[in-house]
């Protein structure tokens, strides 16, 4: 695995099948960007593809938001750690007995471990959609509210947008990583995205890692849209 990658940026492979999540991270540079397989391509391809992308020398965000009972959450993440991951994920609205058993199942692991992040509120929620789902407070106190419990459960940051990244390092301390998704370069498609934030005013906010989708695996020329952003960021 490349131990020092160059940007924020972690590219999302979504796709429906190993083959273009390969051609994609052909075109990419292990020492510029990282990773993220997700959902979809996990229950395609699998575990066999992450061992692929790691064994091309990507440091890989297996972003399978994990959320059960503290025992099953716990195995989930031992897997992911024995795929060679650098970074896995759970809910944190699983809760502290969730987040804390996943956390001690990397204990093993020792410096090897992935980091362990907990997902606060996703970037495709906008503020109303919360109390239909039972959650009384505002989005910023939602996001800041699980945070602090993921910081308090022993894990290394949370998924957020980056509008939130300057008031969560202020809750949570320099050190606690922020990994924002919701990216888009100023005047693209916000898609199914409802918090944004441009590349260049994520970093300024305090986000530590940028995940990308579409603005690159959907371009023209994903490497030129990659270039793109890792320009702006070089100018921040
Ligand atoms: O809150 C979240 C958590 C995860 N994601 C994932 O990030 C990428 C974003 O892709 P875009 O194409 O840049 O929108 C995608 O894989 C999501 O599953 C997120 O968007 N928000």
């Amino acid at each position: 695995m490349t131990e020092s990658v160059s940007s924020p940026v972690i590219v999302a492979l979504d796709y429906d099948n190993a083959d273009d999540a390969l051609a994609m991270a052909a075109q990419l540079d292990p020492a510029v960007c990282r990773v993220k397989v997700g959902k979809e391509l996990f229950t395609i391809a699998g575990p066999e593809l992450v061992r692929k992308l790691v064994a091309q020398g990507f440091q890989v965000f297996l972003d399978l938001k994990f959320h059960d009972i503290p025992n099953t959450v716990a195995a989930a993440v031992r897997a992911a750690a024995n795929l060679g991951v650098w970074m896995v994920n759970v809910h944190a609205s699983g809760g502290e007995r969730m987040m804390r058993a996943a956390r001690e199942a990397l204990e093993p692991f020792g410096a090897k471990r992935p980091l362990l992040i907990g997902v606060t509120v996703l970037t495709s929620t906008a503020e109303e959609e919360l109390a239909p789902v039972g959650v009384g407070r505002s989005l910023n106190e939602q996001v800041v509210a699980l945070a602090r419990l993921t910081k308090e459960s022993g894990l290394d940051g949370v998924v957020c947008s980056a509008r939130e990244a300057s008031a969560l390092k202020t809750a949570c301390g320099e050190d606690f990583a922020l990994v924002t998704p919701g990216i888009r370069p100023a005047g693209a498609a916000a898609d199914d995205q409802r918090r944004i934030v441009t590349p260049a005013d994520a970093v300024r906010n305090g986000s530590d890692y940028l995940v990308i989708g579409r603005p690159i695996t959907a371009a023209d020329d994903p490497a030129v849209a990659l270039q793109g952003i890792v320009k702006e960021l070089a100018g921040n």
